[in-house]
């Protein structure tokens, strides 16, 4: 498996975020949904050594995100949902700087690679400040994908994005979902309903349902997923 967590908890001070939470997955689309306050971040960012669990265990490509954080990193890309950029970088030189973190060899061919990938193309001169926001959006997923790293993570990668883009990203996701493990966060059940292959719904830190998508639908009398998110997540 290519993400493999046991009963994970995280607690922040008196407030327990995530709540021994289980679950494994492997190459495909994992749609990671849930209300506001859920613990969706918070999984996410101890799955990519952001922070520390407090008890638990997560391992991605078999390696413990705590006793082995370098190699978790090696094989992980994150696009956190308040994707910071360096505002002063031209898109190509953060790209470069990213390489650089990385050690990549040929980089120059990599970065024409993922800008080519991303759609990057027309924007690739610009400094990052001066991009709309489902350009910056592009960067940031340019820069988590860039290592080729085998699993992805990305935050509410399509929030403020206009009709034409999102189609764009979510065409990029599902192509990068046919041989990379992603979990992406979203509150759009459209764009579930579009990329994901399997879903978990996270309510008060639990999980309430770790299902295929068609396995979710077929329990809730092929209800639409909005009805069961609504009917899982009010308890
Ligand atoms: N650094 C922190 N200190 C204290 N509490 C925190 C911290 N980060 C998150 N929390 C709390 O942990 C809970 C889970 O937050 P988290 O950000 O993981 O939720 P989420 O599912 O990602 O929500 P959203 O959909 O709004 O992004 C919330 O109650 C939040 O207030």
């Amino acid at each position: 498996m290519s993400i493999s967590v046991s009963t994970l908890t995280k607690v922040y001070g008196t407030q327990k975020a995530v709540d021994e939470i289980s679950f494994t997955a492997k190459p495909g689309v994992l749609g990671f949904l849930g209300p506001n306050g859920a613990g969706k971040s918070t999984t996410m960012k101890i799955l990519t050594c952001f922070i520390p669990q407090t008890s638990g265990t997560a391992t991605v490509c078999g390696f413990d995100v705590v006793k082995q954080p370098l190699d978790v990193r090696r094989h992980i890309g994150y696009l956190p949902e308040s994707n910071s950029l360096y505002q002063d970088m031209y898109v190509k030189e953060s790209l470069g700087f990213v390489a650089g973190i990385h050690k990549l060899h040929q980089p120059e061919k990599r970065i024409a690679e993922v800008i080519e990938q991303t759609g990057l193309g027309p924007e690739q001169h610009k400094k990052i400040g001066q991009l709309s926001k489902g350009y910056k959006q592009r960067v940031g997923l340019a820069q988590a994908i860039l290592h080729n790293p085998d699993v992805l993570i990305l935050d509410e990668p399509t929030s403020g994005l206009d009709p034409n883009q999102l189609i764009g990203i979510r065409q990029l996701i599902t192509e990068l979902g046919k041989s990379k493990t992603i979990v992406l966060s979203t509150h759009i059940m459209q764009e579930v309903e579009a990329v994901c292959d399997n879903v978990i719904i996270i309510n008060k830190g639990k999980i309430v349902a770790d299902e295929t998508l068609t396995g979710l639908r077929e329990k809730n009398n092929s209800s639409s997923l909005e009805n069961i998110f609504i009917s899982l997540t009010n308890r």
